[in-house]
């Protein structure tokens, strides 16, 4: 890809993004700008790490961008985009990964016809293994899509939804790996009180959880199927599963879902 990508923040997400791009080897490095507010000692960290080109300039990094990748707190958007808004011009490709942030406020914000997509990917892009939801805004084309396509091609997975769709999406696939890390968490402690060794008990679970994603991805057979074959009649399975059934863990689960899905509404309205 012959394009010069700016970063505006440099946090979890970015790096995450940096590093599967990186990986990928789909953009030479020397083309890859980071910014961020004001932290030094983590853009040195990123150049360090990445060999890229770290900087407190924005003014430089944005004018010769072709992409830049808006990768803020949805708080800092407003700040953000008026210390860049005189540097941007419509030829460029601003791409948003904030949650809740629709393409109508960042394009209202910069008050030019600039083509916007919004895209939700999450921290598994580091290995590749992002599942990104894209959007476009009004002024992208399809062009600006199969870009973001591509760019994001790298990192995982892409699905293109409709905007209206993005909050359910953000709530799902953005925060949904820290949903499995918390069920990670708890497993990982009902096996280090059992008495078992914590890297054993590490080593499993990850394979378990690797494995059953692999199960629902390689059969296509739907979850509530595979989960009743792995539950013998009066067995282990059984056991466990009426311990969530008590204590009504679907529901909580759908109310989690629901509540992060809310939280991405709160954060578009500012
Ligand atoms: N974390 C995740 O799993 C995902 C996050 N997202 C979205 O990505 C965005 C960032 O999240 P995350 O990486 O977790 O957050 P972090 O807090 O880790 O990073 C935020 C970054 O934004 C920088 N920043 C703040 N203000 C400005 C500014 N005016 N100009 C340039 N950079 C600025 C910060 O710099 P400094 O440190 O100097 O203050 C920091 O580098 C959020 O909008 C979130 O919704 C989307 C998908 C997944
Ligand atoms: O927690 C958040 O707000 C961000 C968006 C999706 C994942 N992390």
């Amino acid at each position: 890809m012959n394009k010069n990508i700016t970063f505006l923040g440099a946090g979890s997400a970015a790096e995450a993004i940096l590093s599967g791009i990186i990986k990928a080897g789909i953009v030479e490095r020397n083309r890859i700008r980071m910014t961020n507010r004001n932290n030094i000692k983590r853009r040195e960290y990123l150049e360090e790490q990445y060999q890229i080109t770290c900087c407190e300039n924005k003014e430089k990094a944005v004018r010769e961008a072709d992409i830049i990748i808006l990768a803020m707190k949805p708080y800092d958007l407003q700040e953000s985009l008026s210390e860049i808004k005189s540097y941007i011009n419509k030829q460029q490709l601003l791409i948003s990964i904030l949650a809740g942030v629709s393409t109508e406020t960042i394009i209202r914000e910069l008050n030019v016809s600039l083509p916007v997509i919004r895209a939700m990917p999450n921290t598994s892009a580091m290995v590749g293994y992002s599942a990104t939801a894209l959007t476009k805004g009004r002024h992208a084309d399809r062009e600006h899509m199969e870009l973001a396509e591509e760019l994001f091609d790298t990192i995982g997975t892409t699905t293109i939804v409709d905007e209206n769709d993005m909050h359910i999406v953000t709530a799902i696939s953005g925060s949904g790996p820290a949903y499995i890390y918390y069920m990670v968490e708890a497993m990982e402690s009902a096996a280090i009180e059992a008495g078992l060794d914590q890297k054993v008990a590490k080593e499993l679970i990850t394979h378990t959880v690797i494995g059953a994603g692999e199960m629902l991805q390689k059969t296509g057979e739907r979850a509530d199927i595979l989960r009743k074959k792995i539950t013998s009649p009066h067995g282990t399975t059984e056991a466990g599963i009426s311990v969530l059934e008590k204590n009504h863990f679907q529901k909580i689960m759908m109310d989690c879902v629901k509540n992060a899905q809310q939280r991405s509404e709160e954060l578009g309205k500012g």
